[in-house]
């Protein structure tokens, strides 16, 4: 079992240590750096994971997860980069930024691996997207893989689609959060109790998402299934395609992709590359 550091245990870095806990990684096998004091006293309080300074992380880990805000990278790269020798592999999970600006920070040949989870992992339904830097062997995705695929689903793509996947993913679970809050809101304008508004939406939520899963079929089918001719659906239907809900989901995504490809141009060698993506 690998040893891995997560350095910068936020919202990203403490649904991957307590979704590896979860699905049984040793809690010794486990470190994080935080920069602020309270909030690793209350990690180690919740998970009994051993928060670390930057130089032992570094020391004992074989995994470096780099989960700080991309706006926070430069720094940390100044602590860690005269640290990190090739035989660890770095995994960054920071939106937008390329594998070229860790490896031009790390000695020569350090393998790095670009992935992006979403907050799901908390609950082990992650899905998440891994792509191999210069240096990072098919050894090295595969244990990226590992860890990931035991806190929820993995796909390995060209990194040339990671601030796609970013916007996708990456955002995702935060416009379906977005449509429940919005349908609960809606019950409550309809004299439904809150609890009881809340329970209908986000069973009807994991329902629909459990058919998306499981069966054969295409969300418009389902969506079909759904909606009776002359019933009460359609009259709802009509009312997302006039307000242009569709639109505004595709804009919505297309502007989390914008920004994915405007993080990481600010860290490109050449940040005229980013315009390419
Ligand atoms: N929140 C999300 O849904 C997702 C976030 N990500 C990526 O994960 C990264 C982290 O995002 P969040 O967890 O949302 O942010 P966050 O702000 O909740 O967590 C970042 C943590 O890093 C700590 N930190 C910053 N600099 C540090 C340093 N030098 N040493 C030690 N700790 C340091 C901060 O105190 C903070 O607790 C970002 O790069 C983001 O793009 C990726 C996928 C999903
Ligand atoms: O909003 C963000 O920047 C991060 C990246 C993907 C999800 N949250």
């Amino acid at each position: 079992m690998s040893t891995i550091a997560v350095l910068g245990a936020g919202k990203i870095g403490e649904s991957l240590l307590s979704g590896l806990i979860n699905a049984g990684h040793a809690t010794e096998k486990l470190l994080f750096t935080e920069r602020y004091q309270q909030r690793a006293e209350e990690l180690t309080e919740r998970y009994g994971v051993r928060n670390a300074d930057v130089a032992e992380a570094v020391e004992q880990a074989d995994v470096l997860v780099v989960s700080v805000k991309p706006q926070d990278i430069d720094p940390l790269l100044e602590l860690i980069s005269p640290l990190v020798t090739p035989e660890k592999l770095v995994v960054t999970l920071c939106a937008g930024l390329p594998t070229e600006l860790f490896e031009r920070r790390f000695a020569a040949g350090t393998p790095v691996v670009r992935v992006m989870p979403n907050t799901p992992m908390l609950v082990g339904e992650a899905m998440s997207a891994v792509s191999a830097g210069t240096h990072a062997t098919e050894a090295h995705l595969e244990t990226v893989e590992e860890m990931l695929g035991s806190v929820g689903r993995v796909v390995r793509i060209p990194e040339n689609q990671q601030d796609a996947v970013t916007a996708l993913s990456g955002s995702g679970p935060a416009y379906f959060f977005y449509l429940v809050e919005a349908m609960i809101d809606a019950g409550i304008l309809l004299g439904l109790p809150r609890a009881v508004a809340g329970e209908l939406v986000v069973q009807s939520a994991v329902g629909s998402a459990a058919m998306l899963r499981e069966g054969e079929g295409h969300p418009v089918i389902m969506r079909e299934g759904v909606t009776s001719p002359g019933g009460t659906t359609i009259s709802g239907v009509r009312e997302l395609e006039k307000h242009g809900v569709r639109a505004a989901l595709i804009d919505a995504i297309e502007a989390a992709h914008s920004r994915s490809v405007e993080l990481g141009a600010k860290h490109r060698a050449d940040p005229s590359e980013g315009d390419e993506d």
